[in-house]
């Protein structure tokens, strides 16, 4: 395989056609992993706000470090997949504290920090000090199992797939060669609708040559993503403040706020189910009140639909049973605090209700979807 003509089309091509992104100019290693943390599963177009607006409020690994959680996790909100959050958060700790605020540049260091893989790890070394290590995420994947007519679904391939990215990369300017074969995933090599007559490499690309460009990669049937019926309180006190807490620390949305509420037992009415988890979670007793509004939302493994009903508060003293923290909010400070994605509608429909005090039971319902 002639690895040195790859490289030279693809260099060549990267110097014309390749992405101005605000991480790229930069030399300063900690920008270069926060945009690597950022674009973990994430679009470059969603990112690139995200990536200026942290590196203004936390412009250095010692600020990051040093940061409150929730500041961090608000910096976050609206990104996604909130263990990334977390994730660099400690890891900006751990380099300040066992490192001496200096990244580390050995792979088999840097992989054992929280929320840095192969690829993130291959892609700030290369990236930030021009290490010779190559990345894998699905849009390389993708690539190189056309490139390479590869016929194994990629999640059961990957030595092979990491072997490809290895043998191609220049190992001169192996970060150059890692921009620029992202940026052929993401702007020619498209999953649906590939691009071969812009492509460099379509003169030495065997999944061209043998027509499976739209074939490539094989995917294994997706699992069915299973669905929940959650039943949510929003529960007002004397004082017109609303109840959240925060949920636990591991599992599915870790760390955010919500409305206290859970999943819909089988034969259980939705009043029924809030009124039980509002004891289970919280230890308080409260009065179901009307309905204000459904959502369906999906997220990465799960499918949920939403039955929001306004409650008040009756009686107990909150215990912490299934949550970190609870907190009495008026609505005007809902969006001080990080939220899952779906609870937007929530907040919206209960900033668009009139503000108490009013009958609440009185509160007209809405049904709102995707
Ligand atoms: N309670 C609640 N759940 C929400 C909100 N927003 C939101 O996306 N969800 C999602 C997160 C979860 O996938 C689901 C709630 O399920 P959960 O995991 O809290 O269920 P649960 O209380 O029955 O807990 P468990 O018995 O499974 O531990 O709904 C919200 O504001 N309140
Ligand atoms: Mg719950």
């Amino acid at each position: 395989m002639d690895w040195q003509w790859f490289r030279t089309q693809l260099l060549t091509w990267y110097g014309e056609y390749g992405r101005d992104l605000p991480w790229r100019p930069t030399a300063d290693p900690y920008a270069v992993l926060v945009s690597e943390f950022m674009l973990q599963q994430t679009q470059v177009m969603t990112v690139i706000p995200y990536y200026q607006r942290w590196l203004k409020q936390l412009p250095t690994l010692a600020d990051c470090a040093q940061a409150q959680r929730q500041d961090i996790f608000k910096l976050w909100e609206g990104l996604g997949y909130y263990r990334r959050a977390e994730y660099l958060h400690q890891t900006c700790q751990m380099i300040m504290y066992n490192y001496g605020g200096n990244i580390p540049q050995e792979l088999a260091i840097l992989i054992t920090l929280p929320g840095i893989g192969r690829t993130t790890a291959g892609g700030i070394l290369s990236h930030a000090f021009n290490l010779p290590l190559p990345i894998l995420d699905g849009n390389v994947q993708r690539v190189l199992s056309r490139l390479f007519a590869l016929t194994t679904p990629p999640n059961r391939n990957q030595k092979q797939l990491w072997h490809y990215s290895q043998a191609l990369l220049d190992p001169d300017q192996p970060g150059r060669f890692n921009q620029a074969l992202m940026d052929v995933g993401a702007g020619v090599c498209l999953p649906k609708v590939p691009h071969c007559g812009r492509c460099p490499w379509q003169n030495g690309c065997m999944g061209e040559q043998t027509q499976q460009q739209h074939t490539l990669p094989v995917r294994e049937p997706a699992k069915e993503i299973p669905h929940r019926t959650i039943g949510v309180g929003v529960i007002w006190n004397a004082q017109g403040q609303v109840l959240i807490d925060q949920r636990p620390s591991t599992g599915l949305l870790a760390n955010l706020w919500e409305f206290p509420g859970g999943k819909v037992e089988p034969g259980e009415s939705v009043p029924d189910c809030i009124r039980r988890e509002i004891q289970e979670e919280l230890a308080l007793d409260i009065r179901v009140g009307a309905h204000l509004i459904t959502v369906n939302h999906r997220y990465t493994h799960l499918r949920v639909t939403l039955v929001v009903h306004h409650g008040f508060y009756q009686s107990g003293i909150p215990e912490l049973r299934g949550c970190q923290a609870y907190a009495w909010v008026e609505l005007r400070d809902l969006s001080e605090y990080p939220f899952p994605q779906a609870n937007h509608k929530i907040i919206q429909a209960l900033a668009t209700s009139p503000s108490p005090p009013w009958p609440l039971e009185m509160a007209e319902g809405r049904v709102q979807s995707e």
